[in-house]
């Protein structure tokens, strides 16, 4: 897919075909037991229901001419109880379809946001994480009331039809015939309406997508908003995406809403026609308790009809919805493990880049033909221009993403033929976006060893020198940090991040740009923490203030998509290349400075 902003409509990968409502049958089937049993309930509300014009009809064409007081209060008590079993019945279906339906949509929640989590970075690079959000929470949750309601409505609707339509030919067959002459005129509105009301929801659900990803973009960005007084130019913004999300709202109600009034109408005239009918052969072959017994199943018929109508026009509205949600499910990950990756054993840091050559898009080579081999507990630091592709040759080493061309091997393993989990948890990968999640420190420390003790913890904590400022924290290590660390410096969320990359104990450590916002003191104090912690460990250590990386093993000069130089500092400096010339600039930059 090509990259997506907050304005542009999503295309739809996939068109919809009716496959995809046998894959939302899948979600409902394991509720089968109780949908039964909710269904049971209904039509027992249903039958009770068809009792009360029947007695109606016995009473004004019999009992009420015989005088027969008796059955008159026998035929009320029947009412009444038929009442009370309606009451009860209606009571017990909302609370049951409301939990089937809110049952069925966590599973499909479920589904979508564990596929989400095996999706690779390529798919996240490519939209907007608004657009994502939507499909996981908005677009699920208008399926709600399809799957509630709607769902079991629609069986519950068909059986009253069903039910009605056999009272009335058992009390009338020429006035059922009556009643359903107007019926293939809504048939033939559903199926006009049908594709305009399904295309003005796709419609109507890019927008609302677009919308969110604008809002989300907004939030994440709204410190760099602030700082440059942007909220004048971003209110327009917004205001353009909104009204677009308010215009295709309009023309999708307006072409939804077309069959509402259809439908009461022929009702109405339905009615109409009984009471003329009705009126005209009264005496003849119609009694009145016929009748008024009549006029009662005309709407027992016509308002399961009508829901019938509206379930039909919920669904496809859902439809819009649902082809998204299931896009996202088929997403095929291009990063998982084949079907004979093997678990990579417990590894010794060996490293292997061969004839490596990675784009990121077509036409556009970041890494071409690097080959290099790391001996296991070497350090490495990368260093080089701003976009080199020093990061890059770390993704290609956890697999975030894959080479075209070449292999990355792992003591002699290649990377793409061994699980993915195996490869990963071998890796302490501490990268240049540090994040924090909401949570206590500890459990931030604890995210990848959830096992880890919390004199584990803090022994990590200190290497890294993070224990001094978390012990002066108002909570120490529990004290509860929001999303992204908002509440921490840069410096300590990088204290952090190196702390979690740490307990995981990886026998390959990958550092990206790990102590650029951290005082030169604590960095120093940090650094001998982690000269003892490097031993016997293989690291990759991306920094661009070279004097943290000066006794590396080896140092590698990336630029223009390759390995320009590689040695240690001091072969590096004696050979007066590129390297010599970034250290040189550097040491003069401090000399100035100082
Ligand atoms: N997800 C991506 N999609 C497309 N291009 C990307 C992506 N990530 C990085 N690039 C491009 O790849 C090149 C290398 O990026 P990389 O992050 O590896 O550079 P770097 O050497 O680590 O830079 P820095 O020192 O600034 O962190 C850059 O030109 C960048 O624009």
């Amino acid at each position: 897919m090509a990259r997506n902003k907050f304005d542009v409509d999503e295309e739809l990968e996939q068109e919809f075909n009716w496959s995809h409502y046998k894959r939302l049958a899948q979600y409902v089937k394991p509720y089968k037991s109780p949908i039964l049993k909710a269904l049971f309930v209904i039509i027992l509300a249903n039958v009770a229901g068809m009792l009360g014009p029947y007695f109606t009809k016995i009473a004004i064409d019999e009992v009420i001419p015989q005088g027969n007081l008796t059955l008159l209060m026998q035929l009320s008590v029947f009412f009444l109880i038929s009442l009370l079993v309606i009451g009860w019945c209606m009571r017990y279906r909302i609370y049951a379809i409301t939990e089937i339906g809110q049952d069925i949509l966590k599973d499909m929640r479920y589904s979508i946001f564990e596929h989400l989590q095996r999706l690779p970075f390529s798919y996240f690079d490519n939209r907007p994480h608004g657009k994502i959000l939507i499909r996981v929470v908005n677009y699920i949750n208008t399926l709600s009331d399809l799957l509630s309601n709607g769902l079991i409505n629609l069986i519950s609707d068909i059986f009253n039809v069903i039910i009605t339509l056999v009272f009335m030919f058992f009390i009338d067959v020429k006035l059922t015939l009556y009643s359903l002459l107007l019926l293939p005129i809504l048939f033939v509105m559903v199926m006009v309406i049908k594709n305009k009301q399904r295309k003005a929801y796709q419609v109507l659900s890019n927008k609302q997508s677009n919308l969110n990803a604008y809002i989300h973009e907004s939030i994440s960005g709204i410190k760099i908003t602030q700082s440059f007084a942007r909220e004048e130019e971003n209110y327009q913004i917004f205001n353009e995406v909104s009204e677009e999300y308010r215009t295709s709202w309009m023309k999708a109600v307006k072409v939804q809403f077309l069959l509402w009034p259809g439908v009461q109408n022929i009702s109405v005239m339905t009615t109409c026609l009984i009471y003329f009918v009705g009126i005209r052969q009264l005496g003849v072959d119609v009694t009145t308790g016929t009748l008024i017994a009549f006029i009662g199943y005309i709407n027992n018929f016509w308002n399961p009809v009508i829901n019938i109508g509206n379930f039909y026009n919920s669904l496809i509205t859902a439809t819009a919805y649902l082809e998204r949600i299931f896009e996202t499910m088929d997403e095929v990950p291009d990063i998982q493990d084949e079907p004979d990756a093997q678990i990579l054993p417990s590894i010794k840091g060996t490293v292997d880049f061969e004839h490596v050559t990675f784009r990121y898009e077509e036409g556009k080579n970041i890494l071409n033909d690097v080959s290099f081999h790391i001996s296991q507990g070497q350090s490495i630091a990368l260093v080089g221009p701003t976009g080199a592709g020093k990061t890059t040759i770390i993704n290609l080493l956890s697999r975030f993403y894959d080479v075209n061309e070449g292999s990355v091997k792992v003591d002699g393993f290649d990377v793409r033929e061994v699980t993915l989990s195996s490869l990963r948890t071998q890796m302490g990968v501490m990268l240049q976006d540090t994040f924090v999640f909401s949570g206590t420190i500890l459990d931030n420390i604890r995210y990848g060893k959830l096992d880890a003790t919390e004199e584990e913890v803090i022994e990590a904590a200190k290497v890294v020198r993070a224990h001094e400022f978390i012990k002066d924290l108002k909570d120490g290590y529990h004290t509860v940090v929001e999303e992204r660390g908002s509440t921490l410096s840069a410096g300590q969320r990088q204290l952090i991040s190196f702390a979690r990359a740490l307990l995981a104990d990886p026998k390959i450590l990958i550092l990206d740009e790990a102590t650029s916002s951290i005082d030169t003191k604590t960095e120093e104090l940090l650094q001998e923490g982690l000269q003892q912690l490097l031993k016997g460990r293989t690291s990759f250590i991306i920094a661009h203030r070279l004097s943290t990386i000066k006794n590396s093993s080896q140092i590698f000069y990336v630029e223009g998509g390759r390995i320009a130089e590689a040695g240690t500092h001091d072969e590096l400096m004696a050979q007066r290349g590129l390297y010599h010339h970034l250290y040189q600039s550097q040491y003069d930059l401090l000399q100035v400075t100082d």
